[in-house]
């Protein structure tokens, strides 16, 4: 079904005008509270999902809406949703608190589980604000800008995954998170052929390999699917797949009462290479994951 091409660039409108709230907040002193779970919450997070749901409620009237601030909405209630939106207002709460600019503003459209069309914003990258999205059979797309005019001018590019190069050549760029999973991260790059690592916080990581700047990203930590969701379909629809690290199929939304992910890999391309160094990661001692 997925979502018609005025009403896309009415959403990104609306999460660059987002974008631009949480900013006014990043640059001044703000708030931060713990949430039950421990993990930091701050004033932008939630201007970033008012302003969201207002957004969605305005874009799609009568679509189910599922964020991560939002309160809890039971299995029950969700696996009847055929179509809702699921969304992080900010992801990267903590890089936002550490003002390393790495933090995104993520809608997707899931469509009876599957990801199939996705924005992710990063309003404070250090060249300007850039907002990726992509529709699954239909493109992904780069734009820079922050909707207010400053660092726009230039086209919307579509992007597409590269090609695995031959790692005797050119290495593989595989990308992590800052803060989480790191140990499990180690041993998955032992056991890789020639290959250079970068870490960056939220999920600009799936965005670097939609855009073809990095090749692998695997997360044996814990996220949810908020966290998720708008990048596989940026991934997917840039011909990249998002694969549970298990059964290397497609992760999946809605389809249990936890919104936990399991361990996963965003790829350009598979490859037995990388397929074999998983299983080595899978296998490692979980006290080190
Ligand atoms: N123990 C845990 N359980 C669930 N999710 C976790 C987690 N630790 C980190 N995360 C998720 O990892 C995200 C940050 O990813 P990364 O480490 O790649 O930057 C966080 O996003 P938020 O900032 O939206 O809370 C959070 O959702
Ligand atoms: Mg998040």
């Amino acid at each position: 079904m997925g979502i018609y091409l005025d009403t896309i660039e009415q959403l990104i409108a609306g999460v660059e005008a987002a974008g631009l709230e949480v900013m006014v907040i990043y640059h001044r002193d703000f708030d931060i509270q713990q949430k039950n779970d421990n993990s930091p919450l701050t004033e932008a997070d939630m201007a970033a999902h008012h302003a969201l749901l207002a957004l969605l409620e305005h874009e799609t009237p009568g679509v189910p809406v599922l964020s991560e601030e939002s309160g809890e909405i039971p299995f029950a209630t969700r696996r009847c949703w055929s179509r809702y939106w699921l969304v992080d207002p900010l992801d990267g709460t903590r890089e936002f608190i550490a003002g390393n600019g790495e933090f995104t503003l993520n809608l997707a459209l899931v469509e009876e589980g599957v990801p199939v069309f996705g924005i992710v914003h990063a309003p404070a990258l250090p060249g300007g604000a850039v907002t990726w999205w992509g529709q699954v059979g239909q493109g992904a797309f780069r734009r820079e800008g922050d909707g207010a005019g400053k660092g726009e001018g230039k086209h919307e590019q579509p992007i597409r995954v590269r090609v695995l190069p031959d790692p005797d050549r050119e290495p593989w760029q595989v990308v992590g998170s800052r803060r989480n999973g790191r140990a499990a991260f180690d041993v998955f790059c032992q056991a890789l052929p020639a290959h250079t690592t970068q870490t960056i916080g939220s999920s600009l990581k799936f965005c670097l390999i939609a855009e073809g700047q990095a090749d692998l990203y695997p997360r044996l930590a814990p996220t949810s699917e908020w966290d998720t969701a708008a990048a596989q379909a940026i991934v997917t629809a840039a011909g990249g797949q998002v694969l549970e690290a298990e059964t290397l199929q497609p992760l999946r939304c809605n389809r249990k009462e936890s919104l936990l992910n399991p361990d996963f890999i965003a790829c350009g391309q598979r490859d037995a290479r990388w397929e074999v160094a998983l299983a080595k990661a899978l296998e490692a001692d979980p006290d080190s994951r």
